[in-house]
């Protein structure tokens, strides 16, 4: 990505009722014609329905369709019904967003992000995590030019979601230490803004933890303000690097290894408490923070075997390994992971 250029989204709807002003959005960005509305199976009711009957409303013209993974098969699925669109839009998880995303992206029209639960930073962001052979590549996309985030669907969501959206802005304290590190050592191109962006916001989230409640319209729409802003500081950064560092690598470590993986944000939360523990930080302020939050601090929260924990330690380092962080390119031992696991009471 071209350092000089920041690229982000061009208007940003957050509040109760907004996907019902999506086909009016549409009109105001200038768009017309034939959209095409990508969903998961349980979002085309949860969010998709209302969208593309605004839509219609609006006079576009509307294909729909579901996708049940973040693949390349399912990017390029998606992207097969593009020829004669203005515009897609996801609505859904993290996993919808980001096929939507890259498929607008490699098709070169642009997207909407219609996020229908406030599980992870990817709603504003201009980058895809999309699973390849061998686990998941963090892809270069184009912003959303808009974003409808509806608070009171998202309310709406398992709060498991909302915590896990939380955890995964917490996880900015150690991606930005690995950030740091990789800029001392290597001289990695480091941005003092998109660092001060991504840290206030995982600040700014714990100390509101006691606000996060279920069923709140005001705890969805605090979270997805925070979600949003950690997507402007990759947006800033060019890269995801604000957000994204050894305990994504463990998180992602273990979207391979694990037979059923808990949420991502989740993982990067129990992730950051260990790297915190590595880079001699207050693992307990991480962990204390997420517990406050009711995301998971431990194996047997995330429901993962504590032997999935300790593989997926071992081999972090090898995920994008051009990306320098406290793992260092050797990574851990098997007995450095279980002393690091047993320490931070993860396992
Ligand atoms: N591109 C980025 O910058 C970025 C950032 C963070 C995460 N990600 C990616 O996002 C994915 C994680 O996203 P996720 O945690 O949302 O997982 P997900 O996309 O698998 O969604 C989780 C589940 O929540 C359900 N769901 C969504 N909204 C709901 C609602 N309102 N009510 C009930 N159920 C609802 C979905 O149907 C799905 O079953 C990972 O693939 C991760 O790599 C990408
Ligand atoms: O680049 P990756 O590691 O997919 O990270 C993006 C996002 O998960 C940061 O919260
Ligand atoms: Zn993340």
């Amino acid at each position: 990505m071209d350092p000089r250029k920041i690229q982000l989204p061009r208007e940003i709807y957050t509040g109760p009722g907004v996907i019902g002003e999506t086909g009016k959005i549409c009109s105001e960005l200038r768009f017309k014609g034939r959209v095409v509305v990508v969903t998961g199976p349980t979002t085309l009711k949860i969010g998709g329905e209302a969208a593309i009957e605004s839509l219609q409303d609006e006079g576009f013209e509307v294909d729909q369709v579901t996708v049940r993974e973040a693949s390349m098969g399912d990017v390029k699925d998606v992207q097969d019904l593009l020829d004669t669109a203005s515009l897609v839009l996801g609505v859904g998880g993290g996993k919808v967003i980001d096929v939507a995303k890259m498929a607008a992206t490699l098709q070169g029209i642009h997207f909407i992000s219609v996020p229908t639960a406030a599980s992870h930073d990817g709603i504003a962001s201009p980058r895809a995590s999309i699973k390849n052979g061998e686990g998941t590549a963090s892809l270069e996309a184009s912003s959303p030019i808009g974003v409808i985030a509806d608070t009171e669907i998202i309310s709406r969501a398992p709060f498991r979601l909302l915590a896990s959206g939380c955890a995964d802005i917490v996880s900015n304290y150690t991606a930005i230490m690995d950030w740091k590190l990789a800029h001392r050592l290597l001289n990695e191109r480091y941005s003092e803004s998109a660092a001060a962006l991504s840290l206030m916001t995982a600040k700014m989230i714990i100390r509101s933890a006691d606000a996060i409640k279920e069923g709140l319209e005001e705890s969805a729409r605090l979270v997805v303000k925070s979600l949003i802003s950690s997507g402007i500081a990759i947006s800033i950064a060019g890269s995801s690097r604000p957000a994204s560092g050894s305990e994504h690598k463990f998180s992602h470590a273990l979207d391979v290894i694990a037979p059923r993986p808990a949420l991502h944000g989740e993982q990067c939360g129990v992730g950051a408490i260990m790297m915190m523990h590595l880079h001699g930080g207050g693992w307990q302020f991480i962990r204390d923070a997420l517990s406050k939050m009711n995301a998971p601090t431990n194996a047997y929260e995330l429901g993962i075997d504590p032997e999935y924990i300790i593989e997926a330690l071992t081999t972090a380092h090898t995920i994008r390994r051009e990306r320098y962080t406290i793992l260092g390119d050797r990574g851990l031992t098997r007995e450095a992971a279980e002393n690091l696991a047993k320490i931070t009471e993860v396992i």
